[in-house]
């Protein structure tokens, strides 16, 4: 089985599927009278097809274990999808290429603590794949009206991990 061994995220290796949501990096100001910093703007939500609204969501991953067999990747025609960690641990993010409908050789990033990610409309991505222990993120995604789900499986499917 093909193995794909995990890199740390970086803006610009991630550029093509989506954002990193780092707070270090983001826009910020003070609010509030200076009681509050609000980090401004963090990612692009995009929402197509027919009543498309955005979704507030919080999804609690259970942890899975390295390595990991993936066998599935999937993409949503119709929006974006962002996930943002309530806890400060870091997660695997798996996206991929798509060569005329179908996606090519994946792609493992471990984020730094604390980072989120914006995965573009229609991009090929692993599920939501969180590390160590259970953990809540922020889910921001499209509802609305169509099929905003497609899924491929792969013959064999990757084995993903950490390099020797
Ligand atoms: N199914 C679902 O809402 N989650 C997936 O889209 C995912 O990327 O985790
Ligand atoms: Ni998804």
């Amino acid at each position: 089985m093909e193995r794909i061994n995990i890199e740390p995220l970086t803006e610009e290796q991630f550029a093509p599927f989506g954002e990193v949501i780092d707070l270090n990096k983001a826009e910020n100001f003070e609010i509030n009278n200076g009681m509050c910093t609000r980090f401004n703007d963090l990612a692009t939500v995009e929402l197509g097809g027919k009543d498309a609204r955005p979704l507030v969501n919080v999804f609690r991953g259970k942890p899975y274990d390295l390595p990991l067999h993936l066998k599935m990747v999937e993409r949503h025609p119709l929006g974006s999808q962002a996930f943002i960690p309530m806890t400060k641990r870091p997660f695997l993010v798996i996206v991929a290429p798509d060569t005329d409908g179908v996606p090519g050789t994946p792609l493992a990033f471990l984020t730094k603590p604390g980072q989120g990610i914006n995965i573009g409309q229609n991009v090929w991505h692993g599920v939501l794949t969180t590390l160590g222990e259970v953990s809540d993120f922020v889910v921001v995604d499209r509802g609305g009206r169509g099929e905003n789900l497609e899924e491929y499986f792969f013959d064999e499917g990757y084995l993903v991990d950490f390099a020797d």
